[in-house]
């Protein structure tokens, strides 16, 4: 096969940053996708619909001029959040969900939960309206190991958050363990999770081979190979609870190339030839529409996308060059495997 042809997808979790980089990086998506679900976690974070609707309006300025992408705006939660404002900004239809971080747990995330019986409110006012919490879901105890704390998350914070809160739609973000891919099928029609492109391809060892490499380190951090294994066999299955999240976190080379430096692997421009790719491998293009652009409207009960795009085979694309920002290139996530499938938009 040499062509497919694909309902138009969609990226279920992205960072646009603002200012210069937005407008440096929103190309690549709205070239290709959509709709994106763009991450609050700006400084300081989208917590009110006001700051919301200016964001928003911000991406649709810095939108190229053509593109149908249309962004598709989150609340960052907080222990302050009054559930009259989730509710007042899902009625307008100025949000698509909420996002939880737990305070520390990532970039940008200080203003995030320690306390979860401070959003129990939020929370079920969120079930009552079907409006679903997605979850940077990794615990914060630095007692718990780095490659332990999805695992951990899911047994001391979402099981019981979802036992609390019956009917609260959840989207379990980057999932990156066996854990997190049992628990979500078997978790039932309010549950799903979003899986990168990064998370498909590379294991742990991708951080240390030969020396440290800072882009690929990213949150939550790649594990072994059986859950890499585990995710490309949920993304592949065609499942609906599984569904394309890039988590395309740009950062400058400056800001990732330090002593301590930041998280995030950016893909925009690569994560489609990059999923191709590995659903070829695993004999399972003919499900790879279920998982970037069916499964994700599905769940946020939206209509899939009315147009299409074409994947086609060819020589092996070139390398994609940094995205210049006036504070330095922003490193295209390399996946270090030849990619064959060039898409048009
Ligand atoms: N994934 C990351 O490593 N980084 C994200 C934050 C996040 O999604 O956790 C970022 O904003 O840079
Ligand atoms: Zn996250
Ligand atoms: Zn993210």
């Amino acid at each position: 096969m040499d062509a497919i042809t694909l309902t138009r997808p969609d990226d279920w979790h992205l960072h646009l940053r603002d200012g210069a980089m937005m407008e440096a990086v929103l190309p690549a998506t709205a070239a290709l996708y959509g709709r994106a679900i763009v991450m609050p976690n700006l400084v300081p974070p989208v917590v009110t619909p006001a700051q919301a609707a200016e964001y928003r309006d911000r991406i649709l300025s810095a939108k190229p001029r053509g593109a149908a992408f249309r962004p598709l705006m989150t609340l960052y939660l907080t222990e302050e959040t009054q559930p009259r404002d989730v509710r007042a900004a899902a009625e307008i239809g100025l949000i698509a969900a909420v996002k939880l971080y737990p305070a520390g747990a990532t970039t940008n995330s200080a203003s995030g939960v320690r306390d979860f019986s401070k959003v129990m409110r939020v929370l079920e006012n969120m079930a009552q309206i079907g409006l679903p919490l997605l979850v940077h879901g990794e615990v914060t105890d630095p007692e718990i190991d780095i490659f332990d704390r999805e695992a951990a998350f899911i047994d001391r914070v979402l099981d019981p958050i979802r036992r609390d809160v019956p009917g609260l739609r959840v989207v379990m973000e980057h999932i990156t363990t066996s854990d997190a891919v049992e628990y979500v099928r078997q978790g039932g029609p309010d549950l799903a999770a979003t899986i990168t492109a990064h998370h498909l391809v590379i294991n742990r060892n991708a951080m240390f081979r030969g020396g440290i490499r800072p882009h690929y380190f990213c949150l939550p951090v790649a594990k072994r190979e059986s859950h890499r294994r585990a995710l490309v066999a949920a993304a592949t299955s065609g499942a609906e609870a599984f569904f394309l999240g890039t988590d395309s976190a740009p950062h400058t080379d400056g800001a990732k190339l330090q002593p301590c430096g930041c998280a995030g692997c950016f893909t925009a421009p690569n994560a489609l030839p990059i999923c191709a790719e590995i659903f070829e491998a695993e004999g399972a293009l003919d499900r790879l529409e279920r998982f970037v652009s069916l499964n994700g409207p599905a769940f946020y009960k939206l209509a899939p996308n009315p147009d299409r795009i074409t994947l086609r085979r060819g020589a092996p694309l070139p390398a994609f060059a940094p995205v210049e920002t006036p504070d330095g290139p922003v490193t295209v996530f390399d996946p270090e495997m030849a990619l064959h499938w060039r898409v048009d938009g």
